[in-house]
């Protein structure tokens, strides 16, 4: 018998999020560039007579530990193939970078694995409008609601700093907060960049239609933005999500790596992370424990 599955679960960064409009259920229509990072949960799965979840790691404390969470919920989609997961949570809670949808994707990858078929996400949108793209965890334009997932090829890798001032933010609360709903999309074709720099520029001129709700609501955001673009090197400062995480570029791993330690020297009670944006393709598929 197999002793199981380390799957990783890579943590989400919209570069972009236009909101274009709103369907008549509520939800909203989405145009987003969307990357994933080196940093992430990890959920072990071994096999078992019956399900259960142990919640592990440095943001263990906020996660739902029973039925209502999202690993446990995908992982019931698979009655025949019983599993004790155990989820090592790395990434802050209700934070814009997807942590519960990354998680979900993660179990779902690991248990499709073990059942011999294909990770397809069509049957998890209704659990999470963020999980169809985290499944395959690669660097995608996010249409739709987040059920149109098209791969996006050759971005070049992003050196990043990650930044959550440990503010909560409720997703549903931004959107509705958000009183544009018809603002413009990207371009259809998106333009081919050869460099980190050249992605910068061009991110520079698109927007997150979030980020000026959510900084009415948690008005922490916009410091840990404008915290992060005043770090020296730093190439574009934006908010993921729904916040209330915020991400800034650098040129090299190495002025992210000593901007970061910067950062959680003047803001020690901040989540702070260095790591790097693409290139996760390998990384996120399941590895036998
Ligand atoms: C905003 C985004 C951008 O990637 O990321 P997060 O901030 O959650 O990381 C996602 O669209 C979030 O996806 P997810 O968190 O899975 O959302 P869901 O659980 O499906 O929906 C939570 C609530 O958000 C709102 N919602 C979500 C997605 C969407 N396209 N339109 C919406 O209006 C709805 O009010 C819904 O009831
Ligand atoms: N595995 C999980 N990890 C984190 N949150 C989860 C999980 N499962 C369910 N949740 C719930 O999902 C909500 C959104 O959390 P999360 O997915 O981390 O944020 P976001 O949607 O902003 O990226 C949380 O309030 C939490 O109650």
């Amino acid at each position: 018998m197999m002793a199981g599955l380390r799957v990783f679960a890579p943590a989400k960064i919209n570069l972009t999020l236009h909101v274009t409009g709103q369907r008549a259920d509520g939800y909203h229509l989405l145009d987003s560039l969307v990357v994933f990072a080196d940093v992430g949960d990890v959920v072990q799965l071994r096999p078992d007579t019956a399900w259960s979840l142990l919640v592990d790691g440095p943001e263990a404390g906020s996660v739902p530990p029973g039925d209502e969470n999202l690993a446990l919920r995908v992982a019931r989609l698979f009655p025949r193939i019983a599993s004790a997961l155990t989820l090592t949570k790395e990434l802050p809670v209700a934070s814009g970078i997807g942590g519960g949808s990354a998680d979900a994707a993660a179990v779902w990858r690991g248990l499709c694995q073990m059942a011999g078929r294909d990770a397809d996400a069509n049957a998890l949108l209704e659990l999470g409008a963020d999980i169809p793209v985290c499944v395959p965890s690669r660097s995608a334009r996010m249409q739709g609601i987040g059920e149109m997932v098209t791969s996006v090829d050759g971005l070049p890798h992003l050196d990043v700093v990650l930044a959550n001032p440990r503010v909560a933010v409720s997703t549903p609360q931004i959107f509705k907060a958000l009183t544009h709903k018809d603002n413009a999309p990207m371009p259809p074709v998106l333009p081919e960049f050869f460099d980190a720099a050249a992605l910068c520029n061009w991110l520079a001129a698109q927007r997150n239609d979030l980020q000026i709700p959510a900084e009415a609501i948690a008005p922490q955001i916009a410091e840990t933005c404008q915290t992060l673009a005043a770090l020296s090197g730093c190439l574009l400062a934006r908010m993921s999500g729904s916040g209330a995480t915020c991400f800034g570029v650098f040129s090299t791993a190495e002025e992210a790596t000593e901007a970061a330690d910067r950062l959680a020297i003047v803001q020690p009670n901040w989540w702070v992370r260095a790591g790097r944006l693409g290139g996760m393709q390998r990384v996120a598929a399941p590895q036998a424990l």
